[in-house]
């Protein structure tokens, strides 16, 4: 389904900031992707949304990556696999990391493909909500 197909590379690179608590280092977001494998180094920042509620820190552990479930998953695990809202906060020291994106083939709007939930992983009881809502 080409979700490896549109591949890319991000790296990133937060400068010092004297006054980390009057600034962000990105907003708050979801990622459009399918997947996304994120390096960080050691400074840390990276931070996770948990349950709408509350920011929690993901901790640099050396060797490991960080994947996170991107849009595109959401869209077709339909919901089974959440889009996790994430952002980074700055710091006083400088931060690195590298962003790799999996996502769909990117093709211009005209010939774009339409995606929606694999059938396969759309369960009875939801897709009966689903025609239900849809029906009105
Ligand atoms: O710098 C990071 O750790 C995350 C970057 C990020 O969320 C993104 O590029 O979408
Ligand atoms: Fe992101």
């Amino acid at each position: 389904m080409e979700c490896n197909e549109g591949k890319l590379l991000s790296c990133h690179y937060y400068p010092e900031c004297p006054e980390p608590d009057l600034a962000i280092g990105i907003t708050k977001h979801t990622d459009n992707s399918f997947l996304t494998i994120v390096a960080q180094d050691q400074t840390g920042g990276l931070q996770v949304l948990h349950k709408n509620q509350f920011w929690v820190d993901v901790e640099h552990i050396p060797g490991a990556l960080v994947v996170n479930i991107g849009d595109f998953l959401q869209l077709v695990s339909n919901d089974k696999f959440k889009s996790n809202v994430h952002r980074v906060l700055p710091s006083h020291k400088p931060r690195v990391s590298a962003a790799f994106f999996f996502g769909g083939r990117l093709a211009p709007l005209a010939t774009a493909r339409l995606y929606g939930p694999i059938k396969e992983l759309t369960s009875e009881k939801k897709s009966s909500q689903v025609q239900r809502s849809s029906t009105g």
